[in-house]
């Protein structure tokens, strides 16, 4: 396993439970306890560990404040296990590169804007290829699952880890399961092949089906071993890595020798630590063409309202990158910034205002906006998707419904108005080419990571260099849109819309901010809103 060297005395990477200076850590750190070493299994189930705690932390401190929050390897339960030389050495692409293998000291550091005297703050382990790796090629059996909602750039993930796999380390046995996490046991395998997968990334979708719901830890681990798979690779958003990181318990649980390996996927863009989610650029991209419509529906009518509804469950990074693109918003609506319809300062007063200055208007809503409005409003009932997720109503109809009920009230005003709904067009399509490549870098970081066998990690860019993070850091909390950060001024102002908000909102948010940011210091961890909106 690599170490990881933060003074000039090299230092073997610790576990929590034998290093006093994390206590400084508490909140970052739950108790562990390492499982007995025990064989390495694949293939047949194992019960003598059965029942053990698992690691879940794995944090090495070092000088001036550095803090790396390692991923599990499997050496960490299998401590025996045989390496062999990368095979990529030998590969004619790749042997000219200078310098392929990653250095094993190299870390990726969540806060790059310091000050003389900042600590050195949290890093996280840098992806690629390593010299040494814990499988052999024709050991390998991997799988591929995806799980969740849709998203531009899940088949090429998954053409990507077949031919990656392949074309790099000369593995032939790669296993789709279909329909989610319930594929498991629900369903057969069916074989991926460089063949089969070739064309696929110019599809929407994913060949392999997802679900939600599903999720049963014993059963899909069972079906792990009863299949002989040693590289399980787990495509899904925030629901899903919660799902791999227990199946990666479970897997240390039985001391099996089985890389668990998470690629974050949400077109919501609300996964923590990374810097952007694949998919979400084409998104971003094809709610143009639904903005675009609006605008010309709007601006051909007198009192034109072009109203469009883009996703964003609770994160309204799409609704916000599309608006800030488009330059035809008038006002945007995400689940972070809360808004009221009725009296002075409100949503109805500034459309009749911009009505008035312009003659029409584009109003981009994401949906989980204004839901607690909605359910003021409306006999509502708490209803949720298998996975728990809240069904959210129907913000874009009801808003739709309330403005006109405004303007009926205003028989000289007469408005014309235009309700668009693309959400699930942005999400049903092709990823476009820039979202490609990042998906081929996902695949190969996921790749190499399983290879070298780390296990029970997430890949991911974090400030433009791809790392392994740990499952914890990427599912304790779901990225928002920072409301007091830069990125959603810059929207405002290039809407110029009120910011619906009290004042004393606006001052309690700020307190909470700097609240969190010093917590965030005091745990040498980076804040979230630097990283979160791309603060410039
Ligand atoms: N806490 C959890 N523990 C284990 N499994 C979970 C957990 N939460 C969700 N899952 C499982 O993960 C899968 C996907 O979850 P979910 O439907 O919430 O989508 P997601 O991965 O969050 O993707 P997205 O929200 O972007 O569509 C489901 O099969 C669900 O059962
Ligand atoms: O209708 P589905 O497939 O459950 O997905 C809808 C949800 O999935 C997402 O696209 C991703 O979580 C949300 O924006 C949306 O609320
Ligand atoms: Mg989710």
């Amino acid at each position: 396993m690599d170490s990881i060297s933060s003074s000039s005395t090299p230092q073997k990477i610790q576990s929590t439970s034998n290093s006093s200076s994390l206590l400084d850590l508490k909140s970052r750190l739950s108790a562990v306890k390492i499982p007995e070493p025990v064989k390495p299994r694949a293939g047949r189930r194992m019960s003598s560990t059965e029942g053990k705690t698992v690691i879940t932390k794995k944090i090495v401190t070092g000088d001036a404040g550095y803090v790396l929050e390692d991923v599990p390897h499997l050496t960490d339960y299998l401590p025996d296990l045989p390496t062999y030389p990368n095979p990529l050495q030998d590969h004619p692409a790749y042997s000219v590169v200078k310098q392929y293998f990653v250095n094993t000291d190299d870390t990726v550091a969540q806060t790059i804007v310091v000050h003389k005297s900042s600590p050195r703050g949290v890093h996280f382990r840098r992806a690629g290829p390593r010299q040494k790796v814990y499988f052999e090629s024709d050991e390998v059996t991997a799988c591929i699952v995806t799980c969740g909602g849709l998203c531009p750039g899940l088949n090429t993930v998954i053409r990507e880890i077949v031919c990656g796999l392949y074309d790099m380390y000369g593995v032939k046995t790669v296993l789709g399961i279909e329909g989610g996490y319930r594929g498991f046991y629900a369903r057969n395998t069916i074989n991926l092949t460089r063949k089969t997968v070739s064309d696929i990334h110019k599809r929407g979708g994913t060949v392999l089906g997802t679900s939600r719901g599903g999720h049963d830890t014993t059963k899909i681990v069972d079906s792990i071993q009863d299949r002989g798979i040693n590289q399980v690779y787990i495509i899904g958003g925030d629901g899903t890595q919660k799902g791999a990181s227990v199946i990666f318990e479970e897997v240390q649980r039985r001391g099996l020798k089985v890389a668990v390996v998470g690629v974050p996927k949400t077109i919501d863009n609300d996964i923590e630590v990374i810097d952007k989610s694949f998919g979400f650029d084409t998104a971003v991209e094809e709610a143009q063409r639904a903005i675009n419509a609006a605008h010309v529906e709007s601006e051909s009518q007198e009192n034109g309202i072009g109203l469009v509804k883009l996703m964003g469950r609770n994160s309204g990074f799409i609704a916000m990158y599309a608006t800030l693109a488009s330059r035809d918003v008038d006002c945007c609506l995400i689940p972070e910034s809360p808004f009221y319809l009725e009296g002075k300062g409100g949503l109805l007063e500034f459309i009749e205002k911009r009505l008035k200055e312009h003659g029409h208007m584009v109003i981009v809503v994401a949906e989980g906006a204004g839901q607690d409005l909605i359910a003021q409003d409306m006999l509502s009932m708490d209803v949720h998707d298998a996975s728990g997720n809240k069904l959210l109503l129907d913000v874009g109809l009801w808003l739709s419904q309330k403005i006109k009920e405004h303007f009926v009230r205003k028989p000289k005003m007469p408005i014309n108005l235009k309700y668009i709904d693309p959400t699930y067009m942005v999400r049903a399509i092709p990823s476009n080419a820039s979202d490609n490549v990042y998906c081929t870098l996902l695949a190969h970081s996921a790749i190499h990571g399983a290879m070298a066998g780390y296990t029970g990690f997430t890949v991911g860019p974090v400030n433009g260099r791809h790392a392994y993070i740990p499952f914890d850091r990427i599912t304790e909390k779901q990225k928002k849109v920072v409301i007091t950060d830069r990125m959603w001024a810059r929207l405002l102002s290039s809407t110029n819309q009120p910011s619906f908000l009290s004042n004393k909102y606006i001052e309690d948010s700020k307190k909470d901010n700097e609240a969190h940011n010093a917590t965030s210091k005091a745990d040498n961890v980076s804040t979230d809103a630097s990283l979160s909106n791309g603060s410039m």
